[in-house]
């Protein structure tokens, strides 16, 4: 996806970014204009020789090819590779070059090589402002950047694997699938719900559960305010605020107060949680136990809301939409759910459906779901189309016969693979009966696959994401009978279009679509 990825690092990187109003930043917003400027001209004027040895670079004014690069990526990427008939091409965004990639030597090579950074590669989320090596006139060599990224990155990856930690996760399930029923209870017995607010309420809440502690997750109040603060960030991560941090629009001092209001907002319940007699097993008590700081908590809180709620929301309003225009697949769906429900609980209890789930073992939702577990994996791959980010930190790295300029970004999208007849036939086709997991035949199970990412860096979070999506799922296939209308609550005629330009939340294009939905059982 445009997965962690936009989300995380964006996110992550506004909270970084409480620059001060300085002279020194208005004489870099005049310098970077310049250099944009000057570039795109020279680009224009002297477009580069395209020789064989070279990578292909766009014409055209790099001012369009940024503004295409950020607006409408996935058009811009794949127009370019058609229209160039090259694996590689580059353009620039302000000073940087960045060069697209596809292919299977370029794909393994993005993924694995040691050399690549994969928080700098982020940065060009942000134009490349940071202390990124030209910035400081090459002050930071590879090394620095290196262990930077890495004393960060381990630090933030091993904290995750603590909180999501097998056993408590375990213990947090009852409480999960309360926050699930609590928010269903609010949509009443029948009526019609919007997936791409009211799904995303729910796993906002859920990942809230999960990162924090009980006295926020519990206010409804914090919480609405917390999402509200959330989506403020995430709608104002416009083309000029992340290109152009340093220049005072209306989204940069929206995304500041934001980030502000998110940061006292967390800061304040750590201090509640510090001062607590007794600490508990949410996420926060376990970081300070840890011996974590107050901002390291609040980056963590905030880093995971961030990597979480639009991915993991995104897929299960999709799911929701596919299985909905997919009566077969649903059905099975509904099945595989009914037979946990008969295997794992107490079939005479009268306990409501939620609570009797909550007592099956963690594993089941691991181990034991394959159908919906095929049914995320093919959302996942049709929607996977995010374009990962890198930057070179090697000296002679060479992909495809070409070498690539040491600090170059690179992206690579990831429906070179998942959208690739090649690997998937029929590939924009819903049919997660392609990943005929335990047969003999796998080949499309073998094939690669890079939703969750792969190589150096694959998502930290997945089993949590994946736990989250197969309990919303089960809960709302079990509790509701639905059908996709329209605007007016007519039948939707079609499935909605995905816009595979969105950074964001990845809603559909055109008409909106809802579920009309009728509760069933308790
Ligand atoms: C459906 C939900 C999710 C999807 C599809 C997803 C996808 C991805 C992808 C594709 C990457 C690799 C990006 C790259 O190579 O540039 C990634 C990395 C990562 N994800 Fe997720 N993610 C999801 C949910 C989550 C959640 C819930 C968390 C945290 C609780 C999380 C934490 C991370 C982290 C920390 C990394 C970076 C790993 C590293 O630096 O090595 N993700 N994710």
């Amino acid at each position: 996806m445009t997965m962690l990825n936009a989300t995380l690092s964006s996110g992550l990187a506004q909270f970084e970014s409480h620059l001060p109003w300085t002279p020194y930043f208005t004489l870099a917003a005049v310098s970077s204009l310049l250099v944009g400027l000057l570039g795109t001209l020279y680009a224009y004027f002297f477009p580069s020789g395209n020789d064989a040895n070279k990578i292909h670079a766009l014409r055209g004014f790099s001012a369009v090819n940024a503004w295409m690069f950020f607006n409408k990526r996935y058009d811009f990427l794949w127009s370019n590779f058609d229209k160039t008939g090259h694996d590689l091409f580059s353009f620039k965004v302000l000073h940087h070059q960045v060069v697209a990639m596809s292919g299977d030597e370029a794909r393994k090579i993005f993924f694995n090589e040691k050399k690549l950074s994969f928080l700098e590669g982020y940065r060009l989320l942000r134009g490349g402002v940071g202390h990124a090596i030209e910035s400081h006139g090459s002050l930071l060599n590879d090394r620095d950047i290196k262990a930077e990224e890495d004393d960060s990155t381990i630090m933030f990856k091993q904290r995750l694997l603590k909180i999501l930690h097998r056993d408590r996760l375990q213990d947090v399930i009852p409480t999960l699938f309360s926050d699930i029923s609590r928010c269903m209870e609010n949509w009443g017995a029948e009526g019609t719900i919007d997936p791409f607010k009211d799904i995303y309420d729910l796993v906002f809440q859920m990942t809230v559960r999960m990162a924090s502690c009980q006295e926020l997750a519990t206010d409804p109040a914090m919480v609405q305010k917390m999402g509200d603060l959330y989506w403020k960030l995430e709608q104002n991560a416009t083309l000029v605020s992340l290109l152009l941090p340093w220049f005072p629009s209306t989204a940069r001092k929206t995304t500041r107060q934001a980030s502000k209001g998110l940061s006292d907002m967390v800061s304040h319940y750590v201090e509640v949680r510090q001062k607590a007699d007794v600490p508990n097993l949410d996420a926060i008590d376990v970081l300070i136990a840890d011996g974590a700081d107050t901002p390291s908590i609040v980056h963590f809180v905030l880093g995971t809301i961030f990597a979480g709620v639009v991915n993991t929301g995104m897929i299960s309003c999709w799911v929701l939409l596919y299985l909905g225009f997919n009566n077969a697949c649903k059905q099975k769906t509904i099945a595989e759910v009914q037979n946990l429900i008969a295997k794992y609980t107490n079939t005479s209890s009268s306990e409501p459906i939620h609570q009797r789930l909550s007592t099956a073992p963690i594993s089941t939702w691991e181990d034991e779901m394959p159908v919906t577990e095929s049914v995320i994996r093919e959302t996942l791959r049709i929607l996977g189309s995010g374009t990962p980010l890198r930057r070179n930190l090697a000296d002679d790295l060479r992909v495809a016969g070409k070498t690539i300029d040491k600090g170059a970004f690179m992206v690579y999208n990831s429906a070179d693979v998942h959208l690739n007849e090649r690997f998937y036939p029929e590939p924009l086709k819903f049919d997660p009966d392609r990943f005929n997991l335990t047969g003999e035949d796998d080949t499309q199970g073998k094939a690669p696959f890079l939703a969750w990412g792969t190589g150096r860096h694959p998502c930290a979070g997945m089993k949590i994401a994946k736990l989250e999506i197969k309990m919303i799922l089960a809960l709302f296939l079990y509790r509701y009978e639905y059908t996709l209308v329209d605007q007016s609550g007519k039948p939707a005629k079609q499935l909605p279009q995905l816009d595979r330009n969105t950074i964001q939340k990845k809603k559909p294009m055109g008409e909106p679509c809802y579920l009309m939905y009728r509760k069933v059982a308790e």
